[in-house]
This record gives C-alpha cells, structure tokens and sequence, in this order.
C-alpha cells in the first residue's frame, strides 16, 4: 500500500456483501425518484463522462451556465432531492467523527470509459468538515495526492470500501484514472457507484 496523505483515510471492505446489496438497494430508490442526469462543465459546456444525481436536503450539480453548486433540487426534474437513507446516515456516524449529519450525498456513476480528472472537493461552505466516499460495484484506479502539488499516488478502490478526506487531508486532490470492468458482480450490468456524503454549510 503506498503511503497517503495525511488526513486522508482507507478503510477497505468497511462494507460486507450484505450491506453493500442493501445500500445498492437504497440507491437504486434514489434514482429511481431522481434519475442519473449528465453534468456539464461550466463555460465550454462539455459533458463529463460520469452521470449524477444526489440524495439529501442539499445536492452537487454543474451546467455550463451557472458552474458548481449546491442546489435543493434536481436540475432536470425541478423536484427536491429524495431523503438521505438511514443507511448512509449510519455509515456518517460511524466513520466520519463529525457531529453534524451529512446535507449532501452525490451519487456518481461510472460505466465503460469514465472517469474524473484530479480535483478538489471545495464547492461546500464547509471545508472542514469530512468528505466521506463509498464505492459499490466494479473496481477504480483512486489518485489521492496533497492539496499543494506534489506527488500523488493511486490505489484501488473495491466496492465497500471507503475513503474518508478529512482533517488536513480534506483538500487532497483526487480523482478516478479508470474503472477495471468485470471486477464485481455486484451491479448487474457493471459499472461503478461511488457515494459522497459531504456536510455544505457551517453550522450545525
Ligand atoms: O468516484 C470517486 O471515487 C470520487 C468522486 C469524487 O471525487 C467526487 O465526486 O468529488
Ligand atoms: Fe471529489
């Protein structure tokens, strides 16, 4: 295992099979009230690879005409966000040492060729606050490096693992270099979700 961030940590299988098809479950109700859409780049307007959409009080988008933001509703249906399940709530309140809930949680979904560039998660309010990720199905390539430049390294990142950006690794930067296709069966169809839960505002 090479070595992370600080800050930044890995908690592999933190999910057995059972809670991961229960979780799946869950998801699979999210979207199913607030569909998969694709995001789009502020400015030029270019579609990224992975598709989204969100649960919780609060949820992240992107559009060409407004940029990255948090929002309380869908951007192509217009309804609020489906309720965050007690599940996710749980898996916050056992990992992330935080005492406040979790206002976002975005859903991405990776098929075939997706992927995301190295970024930073800095689109909250709340910057101190943990980002807590949870990935279900195929296998990913994770880049994690720290937040001033330097050099980053990747790792795989299995379905239920997680990954906790807290402390001072809260701004690493991060990203998915490549799913690895048929590494789980967990999704029928393949593919990967990860699930970001994220606290946005200061207070509690
Ligand atoms: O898919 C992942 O593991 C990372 C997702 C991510 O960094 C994000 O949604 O900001
Ligand atoms: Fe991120």
């Amino acid at each position: 295992m090479t070595t992370l961030p600080d800050g930044v940590r890995y908690i592999p299988e933190a999910l057995d099979k059972s809670a991961q098809t229960d979780l799946l479950k869950e998801i699979r109700a999210v979207v199913a009230k607030a569909p998969l859409y694709t995001p789009r780049m502020p400015r030029t307007g270019k579609a990224m690879s992975v598709r989204m959409t969100n649960c919780g009080l609060l949820g992240w988008v992107t559009d060409k005409e407004h940029g990255y933001r948090y929002q309380p509703t869908h951007p192509v249906t217009g309804e609020p966000w489906p309720a965050m399940p007690d599940m996710l709530l749980d898996l916050w309140r056992t990992h992330s040492d935080w005492p406040d809930p979790p206002e976002a949680c975005l859903v991405n979904f990776y098929d075939g060729p997706a992927r995301m560039g190295l970024h930073q998660d800095k689109d909250e309010e709340n910057l101190v606050a943990p980002v807590l990720s949870i990935s279900l199905g195929d296998t990913a390539v994770f880049r994690v490096g720290p937040a001033d430049g330097g050099r980053t390294c990747s790792f795989r990142l299995a379905s239920g693992d997680i990954v906790i950006l807290g402390g001072e690794g809260r701004m690493a930067r991060h990203g998915v270099d490549r799913i690895l296709p048929g590494t789980s069966s967990l999704l029928k169809d393949g593919g990967r979700l990860n699930l970001t839960l994220r606290r946005v505002t200061k207070a509690g």
